[in-house]
Formats: C-alpha cells, sequence, structure tokens
C-alpha cells in the first residue's frame, strides 16, 4: 500500500499581519473531525478515522495504521508539462486561490506558484452570485484546483452545494481547504464529479484536542461556576460579592471531581479523538479511554491509547462518565445527542461538544442538565452560530443555586475556538498547498482527502 509521505505541516515563518482575526471565522463550516470515512446517510452516528501515519507523527501519537481509503487514490496525471497551443511554451494548471493572501508559508508558496498558475478573484467575485455568474462565464478558464488556506476567508459564496458544483469546469480535480470540518461543501457531489475534497483537520488537530482538556477538565471542576463567582458580582450591584466568593469557595468543593479513574467516552475516534485520549489518559489526567466509532481502530491504536471500543453508542453512553463529541457532522444534518441518545447517559455525566453544534438537540440537553442526567456541559460549537442556547446561556451565567438546588455555572459556552491558534492557521495553509502540489503537480494522492470513496464509487473502483 503507498501511503502518502510526511510533509513539514508546521512552519513559522510568519508574514505580514500575523495574528488570525478569530472573530472572522466564517461560520458556516466549521470545526469537527477530520475523516476520511464515507458517513452512509443510514447510518446514525458518523465516523472518524485515523489518518495515514507519517503526519499524525509530529503529534506523537506512533503506530497508527493507514487508512485504507487514503491509500491507492485513482490519480490524476501531472498536468504541469502540456504546452499552451498558441505560444508552445508548457501551461502550468490554474489555481483558484479563493481568500486570503498566504501568510505564514513562504517557502511552500513559492513552489506553488512556481508549478500553478494562481489567480486570486477578490472578495465581491467570491460573493455567491458573482461567483456563479464569473463561473458560467468561465471567467477563470480551466482551472485545475479550488484553494482555500484560511477559516476566516474564502467562504464568502456559502455552501458548496449542487448549484455551484455543477458549474465547475469538469477541468477541476482536487478542492483543497483550510479547516477540519467540511460540512460546507457536499463533498460527496464532489466526489461524483471527480473532484477530491481535501480539508485540513490534521492541522487543527492539536489545538481543538487541547481546549477539549479544558473543557473536560471544566466539566468535572466547575470551572464556569468558580470564575463567574469571582467576577460577575462586580459587574452589577446586584449582588454581594464577598459572600457569592465565599458561597463558590465553600461549597464547590463537594461538587468537583478529579478526572482520574473515570471513563472518558469519545464520539469519533479519529486524529481529535485520539489526542484527546493521549492527553487525558494515563499517565497524564488518568482517565479510562473508551470509544465509539463506526470504523474500529486498529488494535495497535487501541493498545497503545489504553482505549476500549463500543460497537454501539447506546454501550459508550452508558459506561462513560464524560461524554466527548468529535465526530463530523451527519451527513444528513441531524443531531445524534438527542432525548433518546441522552437516556443512556447514567446521572451526573458530564458532555463536551468541540465537534458541530448540528449533532446536539439543545433543547434535550438543556432538559438533560435541568433534571442532572447530565450534570455539567461544555460546548464550543452551537446549533445556530453565531447565536447561543438562551437556556443554556442561563446554566452558564446563574450565580445562585436553582430550585432543584442545582448549582449555577454547570455549562461552559465558547465562541467556537478550540481550532483557533495560529499554530493551526499555519498548517492550514502549508496542508492545504501540500493536497493540491501532491496531486496535480506530483501525480500523487492527496494528503487529506475526504471523499474518496465517493469517486471511487462513481468510477466503480
Ligand atoms: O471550524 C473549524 C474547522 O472545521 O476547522
Amino acid at each position: 500500500m503507498k501511503l502518502p509521505s510526511s510533509f513539514p505541516l508546521v512552519k513559522h515563518q510568519k508574514l505580514g499581519c500575523g495574528a488570525v482575526n478569530e472573530r472572522s471565522r466564517h461560520l458556516v463550516s466549521t470545526m469537527a473531525e477530520p475523516t476520511n470515512t464515507p458517513i452512509p446517510a443510514s447510518t446514525p452516528v458518523p465516523a472518524s478515522t485515523p489518518r495515514s501515519s507519517s503526519p499524525l507523527q509530529q503529534y506523537s501519537i506512533p503506530s497508527l495504521t493507514p487508512n485504507a481509503t487514503t491509500a491507492t487514490i485513482p490519480l490524476w496525471p501531472s498536468t504541469t508539462s502540456s504546452p499552451d497551443t498558441a505560444t508552445g511554451k508548457p501551461q502550468r494548471p490554474i489555481v483558484l486561490h479563493i481568500g486570503d493572501p498566504i501568510k505564514y508559508n513562504p517557502d511552500t508558496y513559492a513552489e506553488f506558484n512556481a508549478a500553478f498558475e494562481v489567480i486570486r478573484p477578490p472578495t465581491p467575485e467570491r460573493e455567491r452570485n458573482e461567483l456563479i455568474r464569473a463561473l458560467k462565464e468561465k471567467r477563470w478558464g480551466h482551472f485545475s484546483a479550488i484553494f482555500r488556506p484560511f477559516w476566516g476567508t474564502g467562504g464568502e459564496m456559502g455552501r458548496w452545494d449542487a448549484e455551484l458544483i455543477e458549474l465547475l469546469p469538469s477541468s477541476v480535480k482536487v478542492f483543497a481547504s483550510a479547516g477540519a470540518g467540511f460540512d460546507w461543501a457536499d463533498t460527496k457531489l464532489l466526489g461524483e464529479r471527480g473532484i477530491i475534497y481535501c480539508n485540513s483537520g490534521l492541522a487543527a488537530a492539536e489545538a481543538v484536542a487541547d481546549f477539549s482538556v479544558a473543557m473536560i477538565i471544566s466539566a468535572f471542576r466547575h470551572l464556569p461556576w468558580c470564575m463567574n463567582a469571582a467576577t460577575f458580582p462586580y459587574l452589577t450591584s446586584s449582588s454581594d460579592a464577598r459572600s457569592t466568593f465565599r458561597e463558590c469557595h465553600a461549597r464547590a468543593t463537594a461538587a468537583s471531581h478529579n478526572p482520574r479513574g473515570h471513563t472518558l467516552g469519545l464520539i469519533g475516534f479519529g486524529n481529535i479523538g485520539q489526542q484527546i485520549a493521549a492527553k487525558m489518559g494515563n499517565p497524564a489526567f488518568g482517565m479510562k479511554i473508551a470509544y465509539y466509532d463506526v470504523v474500529r481502530k486498529p488494535a495497535a491504536v487501541e493498545s497503545e491509547l489504553r482505549a476500549t471500543f463500543y460497537e454501539k453508542l447506546e454501550g459508550l453512553m452508558k459506561v462513560s462518565d464524560c461524554v466527548v463529541l468529535c465526530t463530523p457532522a451527519s451527513a444528513d444534518g441531524r443531531p445524534i445527542i438527542t432525548a433518546e441518545t441522552l437516556g443512556y447517559l447514567r446521572p451526573g455525566t458530564r458532555f463536551v461538544n468541540i465537534a458541530r453544534g448540528s449533532l446536539v438537540d439543545e433543547e434535550a440537553l438543556a432538559d438533560a442538565l435541568d433534571s442532572g442526567v447530565v450534570r455539567a456541559a461544555a460546548l464550543d460549537v452551537h446549533m445556530d452560530e453565531p447565536s447561543v442556547n438562551e437556556r443554556l446561556v442561563r446554566m452558564a451565567t446563574g450565580l445562585g443555586f436553582d430550585d432543584r438546588g442545582q448549582h449555577p455555572g454547570r455549562v461552559m459556552l465558547t465562541c467556537h475556538n478550540a481550532g483557533g491558534t495560529v499554530e493551526t492557521h499555519v498548517g492550514f495553509e502549508e496542508l492545504s498547498m501540500r493536497n493540491i502540489l501532491r496531486v496535480l503537480r506530483d501525480g500523487g494522492e492527496a494528503v487529506t482527502p475526504v471523499n474518496l470513496h465517493w469517486l471511487r464509487e462513481k468510477k466503480g473502483v
């Protein structure tokens, strides 16, 4: 089996403006676990699978077996040598670059620019209507790739659905984008049209896993309660800051636990799930690791991470003390955390979502928090971003005990920040360029494709 060789994912060369404007991140396509696995429409819970071994080694998770779906992709011939009929000069494939210019990886960009003719339409041409007009007019000719290196820009046209995809010229072979999540593009339809979609989840995995650690600890130690009690009284004159502080200091102890010895139930065990397991298991936090995924991981991965596989979501939820959602959005957009699946939990379980808001029925979660089935939750992603569920906000921000005796601050809410670090963005750029270079220039395998099964299915391979 041929594997992609390793690539230099993170280079810390910073050009120009540097820090990424997190608030401007595009909220249509959001962070989720990268996967190479098809999510059949009939499958209730999406899967995630490990990537090929080499890029993951930099994250110190060795012994991951290559994912079968990354091997033996139907290769596209390198197109760099075909001569221009008018000039006789070698013609470089055209890459449509949507979004901001490259900031962090000048060397790779020089290589990229030498291999391709890069066209970067200005923002107005990326707005949906104008983009449709441009595609109909074939304004950018027979381009071969779409390249979106950043998450905060390049999403102006909204979702890449049939309306846009059907206008793409047949010359397009690869679409490489920033972002772990790929619900902003119909990757099935792209695959059926012979276009490989590559995400950049690998570049975000460490940041998301780190953030998840904070959220898991928050759920065990009730950080929102501790933080709100120390600060909120100073924002209003309605409460006595000293007594709020004292009450939290005295009472949070009885509600707080060390994660050690508790079972962490990971829904999705791809790059992010595995990194969370590595960070929260032994020897660091000492949690027992359990996971559910549509595709069971190789024995070497399970043994290295001391992870126990559950074949059914129900089984995993029943044994977990803290459930973490780290799986891509369902292909059909349906939630997997519902009143029914929350019903599998033992009372007092914690819940963390760093994947996609669409995976959670937030009203059902609020009910479960009300009843105490869920003791604490931490949500980085939300159903209706940038809005946040008001019941959950009340649970996150209250200072008093409720009429069921539940303490305040049982929910931590953040603004889809888990993957948002400079290092992630450095990796997004690099990985997107590497994917296109690999496929178009080298005639090789994409590094992080997510839809090869649909290409194969269409080709009957
Ligand atoms: O939301 C961000 C991502 O999917 O990487």
